[in-house]
C-alpha cells in the first residue's frame, strides 16, 4: 500500500512593524481600559451569529473562535501570520482556520481582553 503524504500547508510569518511585537500586545493588553470596545456591557452577553457578522470593519471586527465571540481589531497589526489572514477570519466562526494554521496558540489568554461574548448556539442548534 502508497500512503500519500499530506500536503503541508504554507505558514509565512510577517515581520511585525516597530511597537507590534507579542510583547508589545502583552503590555497593551495590561494596560488598556477597553481593548474589546464594551462601553461598559458584560462581555458574558449572548451573542447571536447574526450580530457577529455585522462586525467586520474598523474597531469593530469580530470574530468566533470555540464558541466565544473577540473584537480582533486590537489584535490585526499585531498577528505574527499578517492583516490578510487574520482578515479571513473577520465576521464568522475562525475556529476551522485557526485550527488549520495553529491549534497549538492559546487565543484564550492573548484574547482575554478582546472578548465581546458567548456565542448564542441555540439557533444553531435548532436547525440540526
Ligand atoms: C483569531 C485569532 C488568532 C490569533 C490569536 C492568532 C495568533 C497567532 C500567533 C500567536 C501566531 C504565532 C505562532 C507561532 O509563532 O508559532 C500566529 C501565526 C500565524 N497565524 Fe494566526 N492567529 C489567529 C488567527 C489566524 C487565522 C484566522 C489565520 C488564517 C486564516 C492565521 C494564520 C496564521 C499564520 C499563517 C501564521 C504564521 C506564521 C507562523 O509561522 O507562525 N491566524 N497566529
Amino acid at each position: 500500500m502508497i500512503l500519500k503524504a499530506r500536503k503541508p500547508i504554507t505558514r509565512t510569518k510577517v515581520p511585525f512593524e516597530k511597537g507590534y511585537s507579542q510583547m508589545d500586545w502583552l503590555k497593551l493588553t495590561r494596560t488598556h481600559p477597553d481593548l474589546a470596545g464594551l462601553k461598559g456591557e458584560s462581555n458574558r452577553r449572548l451573542i447571536s451569529m447574526d450580530e457577529v457578522k455585522k462586525h467586520k470593519s474598523g474597531d469593530s471586527m469580530w470574530t468566533v473562535l470555540k464558541g466565544r465571540v473577540y473584537n480582533i481589531s486590537p489584535y490585526m497589526n499585531f498577528h505574527p501570520g499578517g492583516v490578510d489572514m487574520l482578515m479571513k477570519a473577520v465576521g464568522r466562526d475562525g475556529t476551522f482556520l485557526f485550527n488549520k494554521y495553529h491549534a497549538w496558540v492559546n487565543f484564550d489568554v492573548l484574547l482575554e481582553k478582546c472578548l465581546v461574548g458567548v456565542l448564542d448556539d441555540s439557533k444553531v442548534m435548532s436547525k440540526c
